[in-house]
This record gives structure tokens, sequence and C-alpha cells, in this order.
């Protein structure tokens, strides 16, 4: 697998090289030179795979002459060993259950697998890689109990200070080890800045070996092919042959990961993009300017991001044509107040707790339903995150029926460890420095 930088067509990466750099020198991001179809019996019975091998034949697909077959089976069946169930809400109304690895949030698919991948890469004499990671909530979680105790890495997390959940912080500072957690005085956005500004200072590279564990590293998006391959495995199954995905979207790494997959040759009818207030996609479909804008903090946390880094991916899939991105891709934003009504009428209907970013995804799944009433394909949005990690959203009857899984449970009696720094470069390179 080659890869070029979507700021200069001309460059040639190979995987390794491009899962080390995460991004390239010219500030663009690595997409695969081509991107390779799944042969059509595959996809034609799809529905006979499991997760597991799924998932390896997407691997394979793209890696094969990056990591042998035996090794590559291996790491995914390290990587990938839980569950993605789609259960059934009524009879076109799906949702795909993401949060069943060990964070609690579909982000432990491309953790886990960036992770095995580095390892797997990584030679013991090397100079120790330097994983800086920003997040907005869920991330930085994922990625900590991916990389703890991986020899020869030190994680360095960047949350924006009273901004996550008390879940999703103690996930990110009791972990020791190999990983570090910074509060950062400042938005999520801020702390994505901070990472990409550490990329390009010349200094901090010369002394210290840098990548990214954010969905700008290449490894993080392919893992996230394999559970839209996987849904529709499941739906298959059931008697569909159409879907619609609708996809709670912050950085559009997952939704990236969604059409990265279709060029590949899932067949999708529709993809939702679904937002909360922070709606710098949803504004550029419809106008056809993208204007970047600070985050507003929303009940949906991690994505409360207002500068998209994947989107340039997706717009280079789509050769910059905002057009045919219409035609494949519905944007709908959604308020706080959207969103807990969101919540309550899930639970209602269907005595399904979700959490504020499910419910968004269901919103827009709901609004796309009306605009679309002889669509009939199974119409399936994304479940990213575990409940437990927003009980402060949640009404009390509700919340009642929330059980915090044995791993949360733990957490609370670890305790928490991570340094402070405000939003200024300077204050964090030296703080790289100095340690
Ligand atoms: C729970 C949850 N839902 C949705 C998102 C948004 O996903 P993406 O940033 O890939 O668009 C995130 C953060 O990435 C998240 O943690
Ligand atoms: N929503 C994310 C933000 C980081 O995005 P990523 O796509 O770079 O991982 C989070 O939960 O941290």
């Amino acid at each position: 697998m080659k890869l070029y930088s979507t700021n200069n067509k001309d460059l040639r990466v190979s995987f390794q090289e491009a899962v080390f750099n995460s991004m390239p020198q010219d500030k663009g991001l690595y997409m695969p030179l081509e991107i390779p179809q799944l042969e059509q019996d595959f996809i034609d019975h799809i529905e006979h795979y499991s997760l597991p091998e799924i998932a390896y034949t997407i691997a394979s697909t793209l890696l094969k002459d990056e990591i042998p077959a035996g090794d590559l089976k291996v790491l995914i069946e390290d990587a990938v060993n839980f569950n993605a169930p789609v259960v059934k809400l009524d009879e076109e109304t799906f949702v795909l259950e993401l949060f069943h690895g060990p964070s609690l949030a579909f982000k432990d698919f491309g953790a886990r697998f960036m992770s095995r991948v580095m390892a797997y890469f990584l030679k013991d004499d090397e100079q120790l890689l330097d994983v800086l990671v920003a997040t907005s909530g869920d991330t930085g979680g994922a990625v900590a109990l991916g990389f703890l105790g991986v020899a020869n890495t030190r994680v360095t997390i960047l949350f924006p200070k009273g901004k996550v959940s008390e879940v999703q912080r103690l996930q990110l500072t009791t972990n020791g080890k190999n990983i570090r957690a910074i509060a950062v005085d400042g938005t999520f956005d801020d702390c994505q800045t901070l990472v990409k500004q550490a990329f390009a200072d010349n200094e901090l590279n010369a002394k210290f070996r840098l990548t990214s564990a954010n969905s700008i590293n290449i490894a993080r998006l392919i893992p996230q092919t394999f559970y839209y391959f996987n849904a529709y495995a499941q739906l298959k199954r059931k008697g569909f042959k159409d879907v619609v995905f609708a996809v709670p979207s912050g950085n559009f790494g997952n939704i990236g990961a969604g059409l990265l997959a279709y060029k590949m040759g899932l067949p999708v009818h529709q993809f939702i993009a679904a937002t909360n207030a922070n709606d710098t996609v949803p504004r550029f479909l419809e106008s056809g300017v993208y204007e970047t804008k600070p985050s507003v903090q929303t009940y949906a946390n991690a994505m409360d991001v207002g500068a998209p880094s994947n989107w340039v991916r997706i717009m280079d899939l789509f050769k910059e044509d905002r057009s045919a991105i219409q035609g494949l891709v519905k944007a709908y934003r959604f308020t706080d107040e959207q969103t807990l009504a969101g919540i309550k009428e899930i639970f209602e209907k269907f005595n399904y707790v979700a959490c504020p970013h499910t419910a968004i995804a269901y919103l827009a799944t709901k609004a796309y339903a009306e605009e679309n009433p002889n669509d009939e394909s199974a119409k399936v949005f994304l479940s990213t995150a575990h409940v437990c990690k927003f009980p402060e959203v949640f009404p009390d009857d509700i919340l009642a029926k929330i059980e915090l899984p044995a791993q949360v449970e733990t957490l609370k009696n670890n305790p928490e460890l991570f340094d402070e720094l405000g939003k200024e470069f300077e204050g964090f390179k030296k703080y790289l420095l100095s340690k």
C-alpha cells in the first residue's frame, strides 16, 4: 500500500512510514494511492463471515504487501476481540453498538489496531516512540488502554480541562506506566492544534520520535471500515439488501471510514452525517463555504469539534467535488434541547438508552426517514459510546436504568494523575522538552 499526501499527490510513502509519521510534513493527510475493491464474491456472501474474518479480509486486501498474512491474522484477532452487534429497534430501524470494547467507545477499533500495528513495526533497539493524542473525551481512553504497557512507547494525552465527563477523565488519568495526561485550559480544538504544532516543530522532532494516535493517522481509519462491512453482513442475515448509515460526527473520522468502505465496494444506499451545534460540515454542504469556527460545548462533548480534521480526506476521496458528496451524504445538526428530547424518545419508544452522540444519529435517521418515506432500506444509526460515560446528561428515570460495567467500577478506586497547561504552544513545548 502506497500513500500520498492530500497536499502533494506526487508524494509516495509506505504504510509503515505513514503510520509512524502520522502526518506528512506538508500538513496534508495521507491517503491510499489505490483503493482496492473487495472481491465481489466475498461481498455477495459476506453474511457467512464473522467480524474477525471480515476484518482480516479488508486488512489483507489493503496491507498484504506490508504485513505477512499470518502476522496480520494474529494481529487482527487480538485487536478485534469484541462484538459490534446490530440491534433491532423496529422493522426498519437498527442501532449498531460500537461500545463493547475495553474503553466503551467505538475508538477501541482504531486504537487497538493502531497500537498493535505500531508494536509490530517497532524494533526494541529503536528510539522511544512518543505518541501524542488530543481528545475531546473518548479517543484518549481508547488510546491509553491500547498502548498501556506497549514496550518502547510513551503516550501523552491532551484533554480540554473540565470538558470531558468523569468516566472519560478517569480513563485518561488513572493508567500510569507509559501513559501521561495533560488537562489543557482550552477546547478540544486547542488540544488538536497543540499536537499539530508539535509535529511541525523542528526542535521537538530533532529530540523526539513523535507520532499521533488521532484519526489523522491512517492506521486509525482502516479498522473503522471493519464494522461497516460487518453491520452489512448482519443486515443481510436479516434479509436487507439496502442500508443507510447515520454517523454521529465530530472529527469525521468515523464517517470517513464508512466512505472508504463504500469506495472498497460496500453497498451503501445513503450516509447521514449527524452533528451537534458544531456544524462546520453541514454548513459547508449547504453553502459551499468551508468555514471552521471555535467549538462550542454541548451534551455530545466528544463531537465538540469546530475544525474536523478528516474532512480533507473526504474531499479528497470525492476529488474535491461537493456535489458528489451531497449525492451520498446528507447532513443534519441538532441542538442540546433536541438531543435530550431524542434520548427521551428512544427510551420511551424502544426502551433503549442511548448516549447523547447516539441520540443525535437517531434524530438524523428519523429526519431522513421522514424526508424519504419510500426508502425501504435498513436505517442504521451508529452508537459510539456506552451510556455510563455521560451520567450528567440523563434524567433520573433513565439514569436508573444504566448499569455500570465492571471496568468503570474499578476506575473509581484508582488515583488520578495529570498535569495542567495553558493552550499556548510554548508551554506545551517546554513541558515536552523538560521530560
Ligand atoms: C462517542 C463519540 N461519538 C462520536 C464521535 C465523533 O466521531 P468522529 O470524530 O470520528 O466524527 C466521537 C469522537 O470522535 C465520540 O467519542
Ligand atoms: N471525538 C474525539 C476527538 C478526537 O478525534 P480523533 O478522531 O482524532 O480521535 C475524542 O473522543 O477524543
